[in-house]
């Protein structure tokens, strides 16, 4: 008889479902991993009446958080809801309970990682967050163990399926932003209140953990300039399309001089470069390191059986964990102090759109603010917009972001307008 290893389900939506299924479906290969019979005993959700559309397997649903914690043959919680208080309180109570946790909840890894960490370690509890990032890429795992040697420079990527599902659907097809929206929702990609995902949250969060990681530097939310797609125009991806870019969610985080920069915002990207061709919930995720140069780990970044995948290997680490007896473990977390970089030092080429008069001398006016900025132009396209009106195009050479914003600022006058403006990476 094998040994039995109980785990616990917070949650039983798009991922707890999917957990249940590749537990189910794959419990020879659990076996021979393991050593150990992993079984689902309860889990909890909100609504016990709602009908379910994966069987339960044995498990017993319940509304009851007790009915997890209380279970002496539950050693996993597997923290599945989503939300931050509630989930945070759950997670704290398991880990005094002395359970491992494993969870996919990167608003609650970015907002109280720290917090969470150390009530693992105090408790010898595991605390593994795998799904939290690009679904069922092992990107955390990539940085961590794989990577751990190298001094990580740079990580840049698209971290959030949604938005490159609906980015990806606009571009190619043309279709309009709101029902795309709907058909992420659909399909189990969005978030439960998918203002995180278009707004660019989600994946700043997703930021935060990577820079986290990768750096060792204990960065917050609030450190990461985030801009969302909500504002993107099919004029924009059009006129991008036409000067030969593709438009991405792109995450940035650098470090330089020991300095970080991050952000999250929507990317012009050339059509031959590899992130380009990341299309629907796919993400893709860059790393530069030191003495490894440039790795890119790529793969479905949401949705039910990926984002399990990532849960469910979780659980076996941490059931090898508890048969070696080295359980207290968890991705490690930040060591050193932050230091956030100054605008002046982080640098792109920008595309720019500027409605303005068509009448002579404007165009000169704005090619000073350039000048005045000391930017020049890598690129540019003008086209007659009304009878009155041109549309301009420009995309620059690389320039700081404080000369940008400086610029940006010169051109909002009776004569000129600026419509859109979009970082330009990968050339
Ligand atoms: N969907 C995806 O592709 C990915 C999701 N994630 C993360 O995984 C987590 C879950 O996402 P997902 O499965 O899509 O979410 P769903 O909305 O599909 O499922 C949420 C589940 O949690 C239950 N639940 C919610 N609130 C409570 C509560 N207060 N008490 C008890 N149960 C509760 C719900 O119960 P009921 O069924 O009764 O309503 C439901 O079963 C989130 O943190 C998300 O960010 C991470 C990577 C990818
Ligand atoms: N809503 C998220 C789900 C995975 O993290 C996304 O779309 O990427
Ligand atoms: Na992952």
């Amino acid at each position: 008889m094998k040994e039995v290893v109980g785990v616990g389900l917070i949650g039983y939506g798009t991922v707890g479902s999917g957990v249940v299924r590749i537990l189910h479906e794959h419990k020879e290969k659990m076996e021979r991993e393991t050593g150990c019979d992993v079984v689902v005993k309860k889990i909890v959700v909100r609504d016990k009446e709602k009908e379910r559309s994966y069987p339960l397997h044995g498990a017993q649903l319940t509304t009851c958080i007790e009915d997890i914690l209380e279970d002496t043959s539950i050693h996993v919680v597997v923290e599945v809801m989503g939300g931050t208080e509630e989930a945070k309180e759950y997670i704290l109570r398991a880990f005094e309970a002395k359970k491992h946790v494993v969870t996919a909840n990167k608003d609650l890894l970015a907002m109280h990682g720290e917090e969470l960490l150390n009530a693992a370690a105090r408790n010898g509890s595991d605390l593994y967050y795998e799904a939290s990032v690009a679904g069922g890429i092992p990107i955390l795992r990539g940085l961590v163990d794989g990577l751990a040697s190298d001094r990580i420079q740079k990580v840049m990527g698209i971290v959030n399926g949604t938005t490159n599902y609906m980015l990806t659907k606009m571009t190619e097809e043309g279709v309009s932003y709101e029902g795309v929206l709907r058909e992420a929702q659909a399909l189990g990609f969005a978030e439960s209140d998918p203002t995180a995902d278009v707004d660019g949250l989600d994946a700043a969060r997703k930021m935060v953990i990577l820079a986290t990681l990768g750096f060792s530097m204990k960065v917050a939310f609030e450190d990461v300039d985030v801009k969302g797609i909500r504002h993107v125009t099919q004029k924009d991806l059009q006129l991008a399309s036409q000067l030969g870019y593709v438009m991405k969610l792109i995450g940035t985080a650098e470090e330089k001089d020991g300095a970080v920069s991050i952000s999250v915002a929507p990317t012009l990207i050339p059509k031959s470069h590899p992130l380009a061709g990341v299309r629907n919930e796919y993400n893709a995720v860059y790393v530069y390191g030191e003495a490894v140069g440039q790795t890119m780990f790529y793969g479905p970044g949401a949705g039910q059986l990926p984002t399990a995948t990532a849960v469910v290997s979780d659980i076996v680490t941490v059931v090898k964990h508890m048969r070696l007896g080295t359980t207290g473990k968890a991705m490690s977390f930040a060591s050193r102090s932050k230091v956030l970089q100054d605008d002046s030092n982080i640098h792109s080429k920008y595309f720019l759109r500027v409605h303005m008069k068509d009448e002579t001398g404007t165009f000169l006016a704005l090619t000073k603010s350039f000048v005045q900025e000391n930017i020049s132009f890598d690129k540019i396209l003008q086209l007659p917009l009304d009878d009155e009106n041109a549309e301009v195009v420009v995309v620059t050479h690389s320039t700081s972001k404080k000369q940008i914003q400086q610029v940006c600022a010169s051109l909002d006058s009776q004569y000129m307008e600026m419509v859109s403006l979009y970082r330009v990476e990968g050339e």
